[in-house]
């Protein structure tokens, strides 16, 4: 048992997707893994483990931003040995090439978060990057299964209500869109010398207002998590 999961030793797979909202958890148990078991409902993160294509693999809720996630990266790695980390989220559209329900594979993960600055000191900008086996491992997945995916930076922001970021900057430098989680599992990732990777989905587009419907939003959700899943499964040793 850790501060903030109540699992015992063994009970988290290596593998871990990782959701912001609890019910998106429930769904992926639910609907993708074979006999799901629930080992977390303390602050109703909810985490599950149970079996994709006969290996074990674990879903577990973040809740939402950088400081939520952070908890919950650090207890899994550290407490439950947890080796690979699959965010799986919603992300706002930016760039005009993206559209919402595109998948988009997080290459690497620009922030306006102070734990860069936290954690290596004034001076060093350090750049969040995806785990590259994984990441090559989702684009094939992503490949196989017919889902065109986008690879590439995106920004991970300290807040969703955010009137004073200069959005068009970060679109002409090549940010896809923006979430608020990813660039802190990459950090912490890095630190413990484990794999991780954010596979996002576009529930809407910041800069045209457009959104998705639930069906639709469904649909791209299922294509973000097969993706994650084939990806889970790939890389396992
Ligand atoms: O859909 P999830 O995984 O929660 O991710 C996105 O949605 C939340 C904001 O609505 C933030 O957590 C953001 O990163
Ligand atoms: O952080 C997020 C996630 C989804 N959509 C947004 O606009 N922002």
């Amino acid at each position: 048992m850790s501060t903030h999961i109540e699992a015992q030793t063994g009970d988290i797979a290596s593998t871990v997707l990782l959701p912001g909202d609890p019910l998106r958890a429930q769904y992926i148990a639910e609907n993708f893994l074979e006999n799901p078991t629930r080992y977390n409902t303390v602050r109703n993160a909810f985490g599950y483990t149970g079996k994709y294509q006969g290996q074990d693999v674990s879903v577990q809720a973040t809740g939402m931003g950088i400081p939520s996630i952070s908890i919950y990266a650090t207890e899994l790695i550290q407490e439950y040995g947890v080796k690979k980390l699959l965010r799986v989220g919603t992300c706002g559209g930016m760039s005009p090439d993206i559209k919402v329900r595109d998948v988009v594979i997080a290459q690497s993960a620009t922030t306006d978060s102070s734990i860069i600055q936290n954690t290596f000191g004034s001076g060093i900008y350090y750049a969040p990057t995806a785990d590259f086996s994984m990441l090559m491992a989702a684009y094939q997945a992503s490949q196989k299964l017919d889902i065109p995916a986008k690879v590439g930076n995106i920004l991970s922001e300290d807040r969703f209500y955010n009137d004073e970021i200069d959005r068009q900057k970060l679109i002409d430098y090549g940010i896809l869109g923006s979430e608020m989680e990813t660039a802190a599992l990459y950090l912490l990732a890095a630190k413990y010398h484990v794999q991780a990777l954010g596979v996002l989905t576009i529930s809407n587009h910041i800069m045209t207002g457009e959104e998705t419907t639930a069906q639709e939003r469904e649909t791209s959700f299922n294509d973000m998590i097969k993706v994650a899943l084939e990806t889970a499964i790939s890389t396992e040793q």
